[in-house]
């Protein structure tokens, strides 16, 4: 049976559970569960906290896990990104009181407040600084204002919890993050090939529709240019005369403006559907 990790609470824990609903896996009912068999596809789903299930994978005593970018790195431990699943994006950047420190060179020396030291040493590594990193377990940017820290190097997704603390961001993000599957390098679990497929087909229903209209056969070729599909577009004959059905999947956050451009080239009945889920 594969054997996966996936959040229990936090952000990231009711989207990856969506995602996983979305692919046809059983997930739980109660949020309280710590377990959820999935007899019919012969999967087991352990809800565990986002931030311990690197170190789950990377043992091997669970053989996938759903976690952040971010998490996998500042746990240090050697499991691997195998599918960004698009969702629970955020920056980690830093940030200091507006007019204190202004670039990310004048770091070196400071008290860097942040629940994610494995981050932050990394990046001092990097690029040969040296700081006092004090670790602290969230609410992070109240840390400047209470004197522990100069500045501090945190999660940051509207920046709304930033401007409240009178803190402004600096220099470049140290990373970009997102949910990820991750797995043990050089191990392809049983199984794991029909999740991968399931979720890949999950992300491209997300970010595609499915675009329908008629066109005049000879406006076909600039019709098709703007709708060239993923492998081609399908074209079917219409009833009336000189007209042409076209099929396309197009991407979802392009779809508004190739609709406006199918519409002034002569294209009707221009109709967008979901996609609920595909195997390309
Ligand atoms: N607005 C956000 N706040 C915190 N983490 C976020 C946010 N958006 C995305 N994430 C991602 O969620 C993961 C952190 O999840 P985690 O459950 O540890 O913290 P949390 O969602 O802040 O919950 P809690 O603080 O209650 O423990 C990281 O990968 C982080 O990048
Ligand atoms: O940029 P924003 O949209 O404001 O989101 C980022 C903030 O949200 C999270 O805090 P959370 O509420 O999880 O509290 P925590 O610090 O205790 O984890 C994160 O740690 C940042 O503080
Ligand atoms: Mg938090």
């Amino acid at each position: 049976m594969l054997r996966i990790a996936i959040p229990n609470k936090g952000t990231l824990s009711q989207p990856a559970s969506q995602m996983l609903r979305d692919a046809g896996y059983r997930q739980r009912t109660d949020p309280k569960d710590l377990i959820c068999r999935d007899e019919a596809n012969n999967v087991e789903f352990f809800y565990l906290r986002p931030r311990d299930i690197a170190t789950y994978v990377g043992t091997g005593d669970l053989d996938l896990g759903i976690t952040g970018r971010d998490l996998l790195v500042d746990s240090g431990v050697a499991a691997e990104e195998l599918v960004d699943l698009a969702f629970g994006g955020a920056t980690f950047r830093w940030a200091a009181p507006a007019g204190t420190i202004v670039s990310a060179d004048q770091i070196g020396g400071r008290r860097i407040a942040t629940a994610y030291p494995g981050v932050v040493e990394r990046y001092l590594a990097d690029n040969e600084l040296k700081a006092d990193v004090v670790r602290l377990d969230g609410a992070v940017e109240n840390a400047v204002r209470l004197g522990v820290a100069d500045l501090i190097a945190d999660v940051v997704e509207t920046g709304a919890t930033l401007r409240q603390a009178g803190l402004v961001t600096l220099g470049e993000p140290l990373l970009r993050s997102s949910a990820i599957l991750i797995g043990r390098p050089g191990h392809t679990a049983a199984g794991a090939a029909q999740l991968f497929r399931r979720l890949q087909g999950v992300l491209v229903a997300r970010s595609y529709v499915m675009l329908a209209y008629d066109v005049r056969a000879d406006l076909l070729e600039n019709a098709t240019a703007l709708t060239p599909g993923i492998e081609s577009p399908t074209v079917s004959p219409l009833h009336r005369e000189g007209w042409v059905a076209v099929q396309a999947m197009v991407q979802r956050a392009s779809v508004h403006r190739v609709m406006d451009e199918l519409y002034e080239l002569g294209a009707r009945a221009i109709l967008v559907t979901d996609i609920a889920n595909c195997r390309l």
